[in-house]
């Protein structure tokens, strides 16, 4: 059996023509979304994933700014970078770029930036509502898996996820949305004992540790939805996640292929997050 696939690419597609059909009507009452992204110093990922977020922005008619600056830009002036930008009208969501150079504290910069723009869903408020079960900004990458979990028609009532990761972006949010859902959750992490025993029993599996190969096809109940967060590089440099794709797709009923995936997803919910902020205006 070959799983289907579960393409990030497409539905990415789809979403952000709803996206810029819902700009177009802001616009025409003389609000523009705009999206401030911060970028701080030289790391080689974080410009490709910028440079598509700021595209992302132009695909859908919103305005960005985007601002690079040198390692050696001191926290204090950052956060004055950003305080500005929370008084700015023009912008309704400011993302800083992580990971940031070792002497800025990232919980500070999180926490500088206004709530009611914190599309990323990072700070400590938005976190809190989506334990709480309030309406708030969601982390991009497990809402688009959430989104590709809907894209497929899956109903999560009564069953098995198991999310391996325990990040706060992502491992932690993914866990309390698929239990919004009504899914059990089992998370999984560096400490866990027997992790192909959990992950034998799920029905779905969102691999998010950032290391190759966490999940073999050994590892998967036939039928399975599993859902690849990872990005890593391969030994030829090939851009991969954290699931051995070739193995698994002959025992999952769904997959998401890396590149093309959950990645462009998390862009997608960027622009969702941004273009609420200002609707909710
Ligand atoms: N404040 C902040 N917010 C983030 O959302 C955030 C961040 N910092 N730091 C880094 C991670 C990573 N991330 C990705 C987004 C898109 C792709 C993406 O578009 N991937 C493409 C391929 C990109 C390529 O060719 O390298 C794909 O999977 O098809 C990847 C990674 C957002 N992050
Ligand atoms: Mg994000």
């Amino acid at each position: 059996m070959t799983a289907q696939l579960i393409d990030g690419n497409a539905l990415s597609r789809q979403l952000r023509a709803d996206v810029a059909t819902r700009v177009s009507a802001l616009k025409a009452k003389g609000i523009t979304p705009g999206l401030a992204v911060i970028l701080v110093g030289e790391d080689p990922g974080s410009q490709v994933y910028v440079r598509n977020k700021v595209k992302a922005c132009e695909d859908t008619g919103m305005h960005s700014v985007l601002e690079k600056y040198e390692a050696s830009l001191s926290e204090g002036d950052l956060l004055a970078r950003i305080r500005a930008l929370n008084e700015d009208p023009t912008i309704h969501g400011i993302l800083v770029q992580m990971p940031l150079p070792k002497h800025i504290d990232p919980d500070r910069v999180i926490e500088t930036i206004a709530s009611s723009k914190d599309v990323d869903g990072y700070s400590v408020q938005s976190a809190g509502e989506l334990m709480a079960g309030l309406p708030g900004f969601k982390s991009c990458t497990p809402y688009g898996c959430m989104k590709m979990l809907e894209s497929i028609g899956y109903d999560l009532k009564g069953k098995h996820a198991v999310v391996i990761g325990r990040s706060n972006t992502v491992g932690k949010p993914m866990a309390l949305m698929l239990l919004q859902k009504n899914a059990t959750v089992t998370v999984c992490h560096s400490g866990t004992k027997d992790l192909k025993a959990m992950t034998l029993q799920a029905d779905v599996i969102v691999a998010a540790v950032g290391k190759r190969n966490v999940l073999t096809a050994d590892m998967v109940k036939p039928g399975a939805v599993v859902l690849d967060v990872g990005m890593n590089r391969n030994d030829e440099g090939k851009l991969c996640g954290d699931v051995d794709f070739a193995g698994v797709k002959e025992v999952a009923g769904h997959i998401t292929p890396v590149p093309g995936g959950v990645g462009p997803m998390t862009i997608t919910m960027l622009m969702v997050n941004t273009l609420e902020s200002a609707e909710r205006l």
